[in-house]
């Protein structure tokens, strides 16, 4: 069974956090700037692979994004240097008005044990295999403080969120892989973080699973105005996301605002094509731009028959 209704209380809550650093803030969302970012993985083989080719993002704090594109597109990396698991090769990445290479390790550790929780692919991994449901989510929350433990969320109410309830005193290692990967959600909202980081938080999942998991990770904006930021490959969980960014070749190729669909101009002019546009649309396709009456630029196809504006 699952609960409905408010989960996470605070008392005199502000999500609009303004003390001066990041660790000194524990309410309101937290925004990101990326300017520039590149990323380089060098391989075994001795050669790089470029997985960020230049990546400038801003996410206001308290923004719900959703990240979309093809595999090898780069949004995984984009999310682990988000969470400041990995520092990119170049560029800036800024948590609220901080940049991250800029922070030492320890200070860069403490952000994310309560701060910003990042659910990479595979997350599951990180949970304690032979600790119960409970106690997996009472050590995601050993770095809180009494006061702030006491504060927010209650772990029964948590593990009925995601249908957990009855596994609450089961061993992980008994666990099927979508409720390991329900209870690796728990997890990491059980801070109740600033900044939420979920690689494909319900690929998994039934369609009744993913719903409540997506409930859970919207309670937490709702609830404490937390920038949420997903990697998705399934338009139902993008559908229920404001904004969505679509990456394509390590770069941000479009955006998706309110349901309108925006393409973001690159390097030397660069614009990228939305996916169903694209599909009809070889590269090679000749196109025409005109001004109409209202300002607007048309586009159209310049050869063939079935032109489209
Ligand atoms: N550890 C690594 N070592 C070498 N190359 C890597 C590594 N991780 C990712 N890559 C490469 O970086 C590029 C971007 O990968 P990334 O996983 O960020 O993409 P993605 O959009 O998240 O893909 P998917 O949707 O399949 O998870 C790909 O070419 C990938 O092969």
């Amino acid at each position: 069974m699952y609960l409905e209704g408010r989960l996470f209380h605070r008392d005199g809550e502000n999500v609009r956090g303004s003390a001066t650093t990041v660790e000194e803030t524990r309410t309101g969302g937290l925004g990101i700037r990326c300017e520039g970012v590149v990323h380089l993985y060098k391989t075994f083989g001795g050669h790089d692979v470029v997985a960020l080719r230049g990546v400038d993002l801003t996410i206001r704090a308290g923004e719900r994004v959703a990240f979309l594109g093809p595999s090898g597109s780069g949004k995984s990396t984009l999310l682990a240097l988000l969470g400041g698991i990995q520092r990119p090769s170049a560029g800036k990445i800024f948590l609220g008005e901080e940049e991250v290479s800029r922070m030492g390790e320890r200070y860069l550790a403490r952000i994310r044990s309560r701060q910003v929780s990042t659910m990479l692919q595979g997350a599951t991994r990180n949970l304690l295999p032979y600790a119960t449901a409970r106690q997996n989510i009472a050590f995601a929350r050993l770095s809180l403080s009494s006061s702030e433990r006491d504060d927010a969320l209650v772990d029964v109410e948590l593990l009925d969120r995601v249908g957990l309830v009855e596994q609450a005193d089961q061993v992980v290692s008994t666990m099927s892989g979508g409720q390991r990967q329900r209870l690796a959600l728990a997890c990491a909202v059980s801070t109740a973080p600033r900044l939420l980081l979920a690689d494909e938080p319900t690929s998994q999942l039934s369609h009744a699973d993913r719903d409540h998991v997506l409930h859970l990770i919207h309670s937490l904006g709702d609830d404490f105005g937390t920038t949420i930021v997903v990697v998705t490959h399934q338009p139902e969980v993008a559908a229920t996301f404001p904004r969505t960014v679509t990456m394509k070749g390590g770069r941000v190729g479009a955006e998706g605002h309110g349901g309108s669909e925006y393409a973001v101009v690159g390097e030397d002019g660069v614009l990228h094509l939305p996916g169903h546009i694209a599909a009809e649309w070889p590269p090679g396709t000749l196109v025409r731009f005109e001004d109409d009456e209202q300002g607007r630029i048309i586009v159209t196809r310049a050869s063939s028959e079935g032109s489209h504006q």
